[in-house]
């Protein structure tokens, strides 16, 4: 079976990628399991930190790496947190303190204008070195709730409200949030890349 190395140390996102990955006939493993450390997120876009992190596992470990970079933009902050979103209140922040700064930051915003994006950038390489990655974005939309609710997920999973749902996205079952996430639409994303890749991998390699 291909064996990949998972590059996050979020175990958030490691449980969603157990569940999403589970059909697929590969070895998804956590960097975790090889003593790597998270990387320095010094890019200007998801696309280039999920680069970065993607980079590092594969150098480190010596085996292909999927990494994962996301976070929230909000209409209201002018796209903030962004790339920054897990950064957002320190370098230590927890979940629980970015929530609350992003609820200070919108303490008076109305209800119209709370409008939010999830992004998500998946990003694989063969190698460190690989020069043609395979790179997939998607991006969830939603409504910044004035309080959390909710006990499922992680992040700002508590005050994200999914219109189409009814419910923010802590209060989603996981298959529901798989289903329907960034996350969840950058795998099926992927999916297709990775199929027509693993076709014609003399090509790629
Ligand atoms: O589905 C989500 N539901 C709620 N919150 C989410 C989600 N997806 C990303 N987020 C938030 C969490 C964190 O504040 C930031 C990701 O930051 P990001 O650097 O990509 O991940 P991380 O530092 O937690 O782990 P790692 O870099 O090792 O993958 O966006
Ligand atoms: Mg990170």
């Amino acid at each position: 079976m291909n064996k990949i190395v998972l590059a996050s140390g979020n175990a958030g996102k490691l449980q969603e990628f157990s569940q999403l990955f589970s059909s697929w006939q590969i070895d998804v493993i956590p960097q975790s399991q090889f003593a790597i450390a998270d990387a320095e997120e010094t890019g200007l876009s998801f696309i280039e930190n999920a680069l970065i992190k993607a980079r590092h596992a594969s150098r480190l470990s010596g085996l292909p790496a999927l990494a994962d970079d996301s976070g929230l933009a909000v209409d209201a902050l002018q796209g903030a947190p962004g790339i920054y979103s897990a950064r957002y209140a320190g370098s230590h922040a927890t979940d629980g303190d970015n929530n609350r700064k992003l609820l200070a930051e919108l303490a008076d915003t109305p209800d119209a204008s709370r409008g939010a994006s999830f992004h998500c950038a998946l990003a694989f390489v063969r190698r460190h070195d690989d020069p043609v990655p395979l790179v997939v974005t998607a991006q969830w939309r939603g409504r910044i709730l004035r309080e959390a609710v909710g006990e499922g997920g992680f992040g700002y999973d508590p005050l994200f409200y999914v219109e189409s749902e009814g419910v923010a996205s802590a209060q989603l079952a996981r298959e529901v949030k798989n289903r329907i996430s960034h996350r969840g639409q950058a795998v099926e994303s992927f999916r297709a890349l990775w199929q027509e890749a693993m076709g014609s991998e003399a090509a790629l390699v």
